[in-house]
């Protein structure tokens, strides 16, 4: 009742500040949750040891990597095989799954679309439930599991037979943090790494780290429990493999002959070529086993990989705590490539062979020459069976 003029003034310009301040929280609150569903949350400063949480950068292949192949998402559909989506969100999983097939008819052929490269649309596919992944239960977490070799002992093979696994996911161009980038810092190395769900490995592979003499105690700093699978292969093939991508590379190149041996006459073996000196799989172990003790590694044979893929694989899924998913009816040997290649999995019409640089023709080396290789590996590699427990069986 008797309120005067300057008390109602008051009172609406009361009245308009709490819906000003009502209209303003709830911009705020607006803004957050739009922040957040496209996924700009995830810019926000992290701790550097934190498992669980998000990025919204997809999978990612940098082009400052040395191996720019994409990622290939290769799976096949298992008629009621147990994974872990089964475990965590059905929907949700699927979904993901749906949309990682579509990223892998993208990225599958070497040298074909990187990831800025993939459309918007699919980009939009990637949604679950019309949520950004980035929303979704995944975030991106350190490998707890990574193929450190060696260079052309079978690396690429191993890793593309491995995402078939529906919990494995992988990186798919070579990190190269613990040799070359390491000093762009561990929250670098984890943004390169794919999301997983709860339960899923993330893996990657960089058969450099092998051979460099800092890789095993800066692998340590990261988690000394970092499971490490190192795929060799005969010295000397790989020493032949090597130099035959080099040549592809520099057609120019000195002879195989002239770059393993100091000097012809005498036969030494030259040393200091780094395809010679790869193979000294026991020198390599040695730097390896001051960090971390010999039940994290696993060593899988090169050739066997070639001969009995599904066998191997049986061995690396074991290894890695996974349930056998990949088996014999994932392979066939392709004739024309030489090599076991994956068979079409349903709804792609994709290839499944690795890329042309994988399984080229060897240049004609003088048997000679192979031979004086081969008895300068022979006690470098019985010192490496006997360190591994192992005989590969190349002598
Ligand atoms: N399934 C299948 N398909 C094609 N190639 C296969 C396969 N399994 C193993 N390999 C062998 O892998 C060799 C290349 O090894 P990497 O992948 O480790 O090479 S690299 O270090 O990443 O460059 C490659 O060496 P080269 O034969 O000398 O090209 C192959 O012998």
């Amino acid at each position: 009742m008797g309120c005067s003029v300057g008390c109602r003034t008051r009172l609406n310009f009361g009245k308009a500040l709490s819906k000003v301040s009502v209209c303003f929280t709830m911009v705020v609150i607006f803004t957050y949750f739009f922040y957040c569903f496209t996924g700009l949350c995830d810019s926000a400063p992290r701790q550097m040891f934190d498992h669980h949480t998000v990025n919204r950068d997809y999978d990612v292949s940098d082009r400052t990597y040395d191996n720019l192949r994409p990622p290939a998402r290769l799976y096949p559909h298992y008629p009621g095989a147990p994974t872990l989506w089964n475990r965590t969100d059905t929907s949700t999983g699927a979904a993901l799954h749906r949309a990682d097939e579509q990223v892998a008819t993208l990225q599958w052929v070497e040298g074909g679309l990187l990831p800025q490269e993939i459309p918007e649309s699919t980009k939009e596919n990637l949604a679950v439930n019309g949520i950004p992944m980035s929303n979704t239960f995944e975030s991106k977490k350190f490998p707890q599991a990574i193929i450190i070799g060696v260079k052309k002992g079978g690396t690429r093979a191993l890793l593309e037979f491995l995402r078939i696994h529906p919990d494995v996911r992988a990186v798919g161009a070579e990190p190269h943090f613990f040799d070359r980038f390491y000093e762009k810092g561990l929250e670098w190395y984890r943004n390169l790494m794919p999301r997983t769900l709860e339960g899923q490995i993330t893996m990657e592979k960089t058969p450099s780290y092998f051979v460099t003499k800092e890789a095993p105690r800066r692998l340590c700093t990261m988690n000394c429990h970092t499971k490490l699978i190192v795929v060799v292969r005969d010295p000397v093939t790989r020493a032949v493999s090597d130099y035959t991508q080099t040549l592809s590379k520099q057609p120019g190149l000195p002879s195989f002959q002239s770059l393993a041996l100091k000097n012809t006459s005498t036969g030494l073996v030259d040393t200091s070529w780094s395809a010679v000196r790869i193979g000294l799989y026991a020198k390599h172990l040695e730097n390896w086993l001051q960090h971390f003790p010999l039940s994290h590694f696993l060593f899988v044979s090169g050739e066997r990989l070639v001969s009995d893929p599904a066998g191997e694989m049986g061995r690396v899924q074991d290894f890695l705590g996974l349930k056998r998913v990949v088996s014999d009816k994932h392979f066939y040997f392709n004739q024309t490539k030489g090599f076991p290649c994956l068979k079409k999995p349903e709804g792609s019409s994709r290839p499944r062979c690795l890329g042309k640089s994988k399984g080229r023709p060897h240049p004609q080396i003088s048997p000679e020459v192979l031979q004086r290789l081969r008895d300068f590996y022979r006690p470098f590699n019985l010192r490496f069976y006997r360190m591994t427990g192992q005989d590969f069986g190349w002598d």
